[in-house]
């Protein structure tokens, strides 16, 4: 391929984006906060932080426009080739990226209500792109994709069959992540490639993988991005009586219920506080605490199912924003969790080192930053 690969990737609370030469990153970037606090910051490869104008970053549609607006100049002329999109949802249809034709787009917009915190704006994005870039090959990378072949127990709900087989599944997200940190565990330690690794993605949203031998075996996800984990503003796990009793004796609307669940939930609706991290560890109010009481709770929890589910563990790995980001998640993640093999390296935990376990845990555990972008853009040069 001779021009340049943009990758866009859509998030619930931002728009990461990079544009690629090849194996080479020229720019990254990323919209974070997109509303009335939105940020855009472009970043070259010498991570040199170019001056932009974005006046509107109120939603997704214009954070993409700003993201054009802001790049092309830099690219000296040269043309994007190709463009790579992550898109949440590829339903019972897709276990590999696929080149976005108008029928498959189609079948996307299908799934919006399989996610509509996200399936709408990684479609926004799309459209945004061939606006722009005309004809240039357009890659679908699926955050389905890496979970499709769960065992059936994994892959279902105890409801009447005709459900499965409709589509009503445990599909699981994240894949771009989990494919990304796999590969790289890959590269880091071909030992604990072939092992049982516990992958937590801990960002605005957030949840889990276990993965044996490189292959996702279950994600604490399930048919849409609001089960498993507590997040910014979505509620996890939550006992169906709840949304049964919401609708009857709450007499409330399926899109009141879905709004609630979705945008006023999780860290947010618990801390009554903020949806983000960093300014809950800050905030001394009850309701912050609680909050990531409850979200240390619930990834403790799963973990103990993740490695049950795996026979054992060999290794925890944490990413997302929050899992880069946070001694403090870390350390109480993992504090408790002795029984389980797990010893954290106080000193190398602070200094968000990959390796942050103690030298003789049983467990390894590590940090590694995510990158879906590297993903994204791997699948561009292979189907482009
Ligand atoms: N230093 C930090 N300490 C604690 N949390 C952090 C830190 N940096 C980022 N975060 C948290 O990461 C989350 C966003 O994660 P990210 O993966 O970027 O989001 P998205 O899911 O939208 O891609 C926010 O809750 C933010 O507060
Ligand atoms: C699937 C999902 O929750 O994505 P994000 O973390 O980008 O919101
Ligand atoms: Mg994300």
């Amino acid at each position: 391929m001779t021009g340049l690969i943009l990758t866009l990737n859509a998030g619930s609370s931002s728009i990461k984006f990079s544009v690629y030469d090849g194996d080479a990153r020229l720019f990254r970037g990323q919209v974070e906060r997109i509303g009335p606090n939105g940020r855009l910051t472009v970043k070259d490869d010498q991570d040199f932080e170019h001056p932009v104008t974005a006046p509107d970053l109120s939603d997704h549609g214009s954070a993409v426009q700003a993201i054009l607006t802001n790049i092309l100049p830099l690219l000296d002329g040269r043309k994007i080739s190709a463009v790579g999109h992550r898109v949440v949802h590829g339903g019972m249809r897709f276990d590999a990226p696929a080149v976005l034709a108008d029928e498959t787009i189609a079948y996307l917009e299908t799934l919006t209500p399989f996610a509509p915190l996200h399936q709408p704006h990684n479609l926004a994005g799309i459209y945004a792109a061939r606006a722009a870039f005309g004809d240039v090959p357009q890659i679908a990378c699926f955050d389905t994709a890496f979970h499709r072949h769960h065992p059936f127990v994994n892959d279902t709900f105890a409801i009447p069959r005709e459900y499965y087989d409709q589509g009503v599944r445990r599909y699981g997200f994240h894949g771009l992540s989990y494919d990304y940190i796999t590969s790289e565990i890959a590269k880091q330690s071909p030992t604990l490639a072939q092992g049982r690794v516990v992958i937590a993605h801990l960002g605005n949203g957030a949840s889990m993988c276990a993965v044996r031998g490189g292959r996702s075996i279950a994600s604490t996800m399930g048919f849409s991005a609001l089960d498993g984990l507590p997040m910014g503003t979505r509620c996890g796990q939550i006992d169906a009586g709840v949304v049964l009793y919401l609708m009857q004796q709450e007499n409330m609307t399926a899109d009141q219920i879905s709004d609630m669940l979705y945008k006023n939930s999780g860290l947010l609706g618990m801390s009554g506080v903020s949806n983000d991290m960093r300014t809950l560890e800050r905030s001394d109010q009850i309701g912050a605490k609680q909050a990531i009481d409850y979200f240390i709770f619930r990834i403790q929890r799963e973990l103990g199912a993740m490695a049950a589910v795996l026979n054992g563990i060999d290794a925890l790995i944490f990413c997302g924003g929050i899992g880069e980001n946070s001694t403090l998640i870390r350390e109480r993640v993992c504090s408790g969790m002795e029984w389980m093999g797990i010893e954290l390296d106080h000193t190398r935990n602070a200094e968000n080192t990959p390796r942050i376990s103690a030298e003789l845990s049983r467990v390894t555990v590590m940090t590694i930053p995510t990158n879906e972008e590297v993903v994204i853009a791997r699948a561009v040069r292979n189907l482009a």
